[in-house]
């Protein structure tokens, strides 16, 4: 947090429990007058209401502008609930930002993850068999919509937070769902988190270190494949491609698949569609591999997807 400085003004994403309390408690602080809290309603369970009013509380004694922004965050089929409440999150606080005016306009805007939930996000990753891009985790910071976005707490363990807010005469409200151990994440925190400190006393400072070599070698991979793809065509011409090692024609159309047509392969798919791409060496041979909703096919020298929903 010591390092932080934002630029002014800035806006806290603030829900009311402890880490999001503590961060406007701490920016409130240090920006007198400078800091504004956004809280969202995701009216999604029925300690909503005492969210909202622990938040207008707190702003009001701290005198920090407080905006409610109430959300319909209910799920897509196929979709998790918390990835959903996520999204519409970040939608509710881009709104924010812009309708903000001239006078006060958000320059930035923080969110209080801290060191446990980075180390729960790497966890989660692994678990799934995420690729570099996944172990990467969350971000410090990054731009969109025009604004800054901040995680100031991402180095700082879960417990300094709470012993920092104890120490400040501060309450907080519990998430009731965060004892939840249906959720992996609160089983990660539950279970794993004690075990990983009794075995690696310095594992969250260890494995944000790892977090931040995946996302050097994610940008790199990034970079190669954007460059490949400029090389290849988009859609890829299968005789270029074949040109390029395993490896990177993976890298590429990864790449291809999710900038064009915003679909990730699973790995036995595309292990299937760099076998066919090898294999691809007359003129009658016929590629047809399902990929995501779609399927990716060979179209005269390229490759091609469709998706047989959208031509209906
Ligand atoms: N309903 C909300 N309104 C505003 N900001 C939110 C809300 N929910 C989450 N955030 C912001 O996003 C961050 C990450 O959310 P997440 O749900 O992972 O944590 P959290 O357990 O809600 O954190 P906290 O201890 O602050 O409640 C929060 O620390 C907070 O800054």
């Amino acid at each position: 947090m010591a390092a932080f400085s934002p630029a002014l003004p800035l806006a806290v994403g603030l829900s009311g429990g402890a880490d999001s309390t503590a961060l406007l408690l701490a920016c409130a602080q240090k920006w007198p007058g400078q800091v504004q809290a956004i809280h969202v309603h995701h009216g999604l369970q029925a300690a909503a209401d005492d969210f909202e009013q622990h938040c207008r509380a707190l702003c009001r004694r701290l005198q920090v502008p407080l905006t409610v922004q109430r959300i319909d965050a209910r799920h897509a089929s196929g979709e998790s609930p918390e990835d959903a409440a996520r999204r519409a999150r970040y939608k509710a606080f881009e709104a924010v930002a812009l309708a903000s005016n001239a006078q006060n306009a958000i320059h930035s805007i923080a969110l209080a993850q801290h060191a446990d939930d980075q180390v729960e996000t790497l966890l989660l990753a692994l678990s799934r068999g995420a690729g570099v891009a996944g172990l990467a985790a969350m971000p410090a910071d990054w731009e969109r919509g025009g604004v800054r976005w901040h995680r100031p707490l991402l180095r700082v363990a879960g417990v300094q937070v709470r012993d920092w807010l104890r120490a400040q005469g501060q309450d907080w409200v519990e998430d009731p769902t965060n004892t939840d151990e249906r959720f992996t994440r609160n089983r990660i925190r539950a279970q794993l988190l004690p075990a990983l400190d009794a075995a690696f006393p310095a594992f969250r400072d260890t494995f944000a270190r790892s977090a931040s070599h995946a996302a050097q070698a994610a940008e790199l991979l990034d970079e190669l494949a954007q460059q490949d793809l400029a090389l290849t065509g988009s859609p890829p011409e299968i005789r270029l491609l074949q040109g390029l090692s395993r490896a990177r024609q993976a890298n590429v159309l990864r790449h291809w698949l999710r900038v064009a047509h915003a679909t990730t392969p699973s790995a036995a798919q595309l292990g299937e569609l760099l076998d066919q791409l090898a294999a691809c060496t007359t003129r009658g041979h016929r590629i047809h591999i399902k990929v995501g909703r779609g399927f990716v096919v060979r179209s005269g020298p390229r490759l091609d997807w469709y998706n047989p929903e959208v031509l209906v």
